[in-house]
């Protein structure tokens, strides 16, 4: 995490870091004054009361600018990420998105960059424990180099023994990561799905049971383990400075009288022995009271420590996420090329296939040669499953043919055009998405033209817009396709897609939409193509195609 904020602001970086020290070194220089007060004639008070109040607003101020600046850091990365990733997400290509699939996408925006943004929060306070632990050190090497080493040993054990437990704990910590995203899955399929769980009391129970309880089982027991590690380590942390304290003052005198007493016996000069403290009663009150005071620091850091797992597990998610899903596909400046309007669509050799592991004979669409031309309107027809809606993604750019060509007019469509390519289509999908506001849109006779058209599609009793914004989007599905094509005329586009439109609508307005809609589209020059299985209206159609197991081919209007 510490090289990811490294390579994001190393400066900001640089001088909370820089504080969080001073932080420290004045919490040392603090102990250090305490304990000469403790021990010291009156006549020294004066000054080093002063030193007292100086290392005391020195230690505020360098606390409060590390603390700020990580906390603003912190929160400036977290921004960078959300915006970055929600940035890729919308320039990666459809078939890449659909393989990373939404549960996986959601955790991620949602549950990573919480816990990454939980960690940062912590970060400014694990800096300046450090800080205060390095200067707390420090002041125990000034006090006795032998009592420096043998709490650094200490130290030295407590990481061999933490980092041994860590390694457990993140493994329990990483697989509940995992079942997070399966949790994310079945969330989804809880609010989706929540009409045919209520209807059906067995696959409710099973869902609940076998799905969601099961996977929030795994969750806790792993996190649970994960957690009940750290927990273990940051004791096993602690203890040792007890321990370290305990060995100094009643453990060291016992073994000081033993080492003399050999020394006197075998004859050998006791200051020659290479590391003898001299344990001044001074050294020793310093000793214990850098120890006391440097408990808490470290067990607010080692209690933090968890969360730092947590965030750098959150930071790798989001990081692969974002590797899987880098795949720049945006057209740079300068690269994307104007279409004329009233264009020959070409489709020559294209095909698509999906492959699943596990599959024996994945679906392939085409090759398909089709040949579009302005104010042409098309039908396309076909079992379920034999690749209209694919065709359809090919069409509008959604997908790249696998081989064949795609041309609008002169054009060849490739990776540099297929922005401006797909900005020649309105689509509205059988699993289309309504915003509640015409985004995108711009000008002082939008609310009127949409008015009109709403009144057109006799929505107006129902849906008012002020300013773009539609007064409701609780309508029923085939209101609300209704309202999609109302989004789709605004757009104004040369093309036009309907995958099954007219499925959800009444009898009345099927009739509208083939007999009027449809006509008038074409009247204004726009290429329609239309998926429908509705035979009686395919007289209304230029042409008609149907689709066979991904086989294209001309049938009669007739
Ligand atoms: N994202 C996907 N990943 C893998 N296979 C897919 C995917 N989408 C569709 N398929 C497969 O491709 C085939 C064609 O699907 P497609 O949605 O194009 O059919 P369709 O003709 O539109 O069907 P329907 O009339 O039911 O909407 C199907 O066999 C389907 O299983």
């Amino acid at each position: 995490m510490f090289r990811f904020l490294l390579g994001n602001s190393r400066w900001v970086l640089f001088f909370s870091v820089c504080a969080g020290l001073i932080s420290g070194l004045s919490s040392a220089g603090l102990i250090a004054v305490i304990n000469m007060a403790l021990g010291n004639e009156k006549n020294t008070l004066v000054l080093l009361g002063w030193c007292f109040a100086g290392l005391c607003g020195l230690l505020l101020v360098a606390r409060i600018i590390s603390a700020f600046l990580l906390m603003r850091l912190g929160q400036d990365v977290i921004f960078d990420l959300r915006l970055k990733l929600s940035r890729q997400i919308l320039q990666v290509s459809f078939s890449r998105l659909q393989k990373v699939g939404p549960a996986r996408i959601l955790a991620c925006l949602t549950q990573d960059i919480a816990t990454l943004a939980e960690a940062f929060q912590w970060l400014p306070m694990l800096c300046v424990n450090a800080a205060i632990i390095l200067g707390c050190l420090l002041y125990l090497g000034w006090l006795s180099s032998a009592l420096l080493i043998l709490v650094l040993f200490s130290i030295l054990v407590g990481v061999i023994g933490f980092r041994l437990i860590e390694t457990r704990a993140l493994h329990s910590l990483t697989m509940a990561r995992e079942y997070d995203d399966a949790l994310y899955g079945h969330f989804r399929s809880l609010t989706q799905g929540v009409k045919e769980l209520k209807l059906h009391e067995l696959r409710r129970n099973a869902f609940f049971s076998e799905c969601l309880e099961a996977d929030a089982k795994s969750y806790r027991r792993q996190y649970i383990k994960g957690i009940s590690f750290y927990i273990l380590a940051g004791n096993w942390g602690n203890s040792l400075f007890y321990l370290s304290i305990g060995t100094v003052l009643f453990l060291l005198p016992y073994g000081q009288e033993v080492i003399v007493k050999f020394a006197q016996v075998v004859e050998l000069d006791v200051a020659v022995l290479p590391i003898w403290p001299a344990m001044k009663p001074d050294v020793l009150r310093g000793y214990c009271l850098t120890i006391l005071y440097m408990i808490s620091p470290l067990a607010a850091f080692v209690e933090g420590l968890p969360l730092l797992a947590k965030g750098n597990i959150a930071l790798k998610k989001i990081e692969g996420l974002g590797k899987d899903s880098r795949e720049p596909e945006l057209a740079k400046p300068g690269e994307s090329l104007e279409f004329s309007h009233q264009v020959v669509l070409n489709l020559m050799g294209v095909t698509h296939q999906y492959s699943k592991e596990g599959e024996d004979r994945p679906f392939t669409l085409g090759p398909v040669d089709l040949t579009l031309q302005p104010g042409e309107v098309v039908f396309l027809t076909g079992g379920n499953g034999s690749g209209k809606t694919t065709l359809a993604l090919l069409m509008v750019g959604l997908y790249m043919p696998e081989q064949g060509i795609i041309r609008l007019g002169e054009q060849c469509i490739t990776k540099a055009n297929r922005e401006e390519y797909r900005q020649q289509f309105s689509a509205v999908f059988s699993d289309f998405y309504l915003f509640d506001s015409l985004l995108g849109f711009h000008g002082n006779e939008l609310d009127a033209e949409a008015r009109a058209y709403l009144a057109c599609l006799q929505l107006d009793h129902k849906v008012q817009i002020e300013h773009g914004e539609f007064s409701t989007l609780d309508l029923s599905q085939g209101q609300r396709k209704r309202l999609a094509l109302l989004v789709a005329y605004l757009e104004d586009r040369p093309f036009y897609l309907f995958d099954e439109w007219a499925a959800d609508q009444d009898p009345i307005f099927k009739k509208i939409f083939y007999t009027e809609i449809l006509p008038a589209l074409k009247d204004k020059g726009k290429t329609v193509i239309v998926i429908s299985h509705d035979e009686q209206y395919f007289h209304v159609a230029d042409r008609c195609f149907r689709l066979e197991d991904g086989q294209l081919s001309e049938i009669s209007v007739v």
